[in-house]
């Protein structure tokens, strides 16, 4: 798996869509790289996915249909694997919360910052032990109030919900996923953060593995990964 030589392709805009694609495409700074996510065959086309995956199928679909006015009939939309668990837990309960992770607008103060904290410790306490976090609006939920906790240099409280997002996140981005790869680092990093050492290196590990593949050794992210890396180990030896 590798850098899928875009001189092949006269312009990535020719990609097709899969919701369970071969291909990845991420930033570095204002260029586009193109990176293999499976063995591909000789002659198989290439795909990359137009919107994020861990909507359930019927929601993938009506976006796709919308925005690029094609019905998918990819293998997963047609299995609709994992529909049943996206959408676990009370339907009340998630309709709040979905409702709820919608509105929020990237704060732009640490004001706001902790107005979203608080109503997401509020939806949380009020739908506990009604929602799993693999409902894909409470991890939604989870991903904002750390990102909340982050920003407000609440480290430990951002580790506590990071914490939580790592399974739901192995089970919707399998195999290659950016998404999983950064996820990882960022807890990784917290983990670093609170002294967890062994379980950085671990995390921080995880994540090298996945990104090698969707980012590819050269990218700068990988560059940060291995200097965290580096500084975990450095400190687990002074231990
Ligand atoms: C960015 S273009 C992709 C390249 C396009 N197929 C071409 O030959 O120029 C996006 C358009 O390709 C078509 N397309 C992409 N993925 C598709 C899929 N999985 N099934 C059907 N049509 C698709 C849709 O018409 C969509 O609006």
């Amino acid at each position: 798996m590798q850098d899928v030589g875009v001189g092949l392709y006269p312009s990535m805009s020719l990609l097709n869509h899969s919701c369970d694609p071969n291909c990845v495409i991420v930033f570095e700074g204002y260029q586009l790289l193109l990176h293999s996510v499976r063995e591909i065959h000789i002659g198989e086309e290439l795909t990359i996915s137009y919107v994020e995956t861990l909507v359930p199928t019927r929601e993938r679909q009506k976006q796709l249909v919308r925005q690029y006015c094609f019905e998918c009939d990819c293998l997963l939309c047609q299995n609709q694997e994992k529909d049943a668990e996206k959408l676990a837990g009370e339907e009340l309960a998630w309709k709040e919360v979905k409702d709820a992770v919608n509105e929020v607008r990237y704060p732009k103060s640490k004001e706001e910052w902790k107005h979203v904290l608080a109503r997401c410790q509020n939806l949380m306490s009020s739908h506990e032990g009604h929602l799993p976090d693999t409902n894909i609006y409470q991890l939604k939920m989870l991903d904002c109030a750390m990102d909340a906790c982050i920003n407000l240099e609440s480290w430990e409280e951002a580790l506590h919900y990071g914490s939580r997002t790592l399974e739901p996140y192995r089970r919707y981005y399998p195999g290659f996923h950016p998404l999983r790869a950064v996820q990882l680092m960022r807890v990784g990093k917290l983990q670093y953060s609170q002294g967890m050492f062994p379980q950085a290196l671990e995390t921080l590990k995880q994540a090298y593995n996945i990104m090698k593949v969707t980012h590819g050794t050269d990218h700068s992210q990988m560059k940060v990964l291995m200097e965290i890396k580096e500084e975990c180990e450095a400190m687990m030896r002074l231990q």
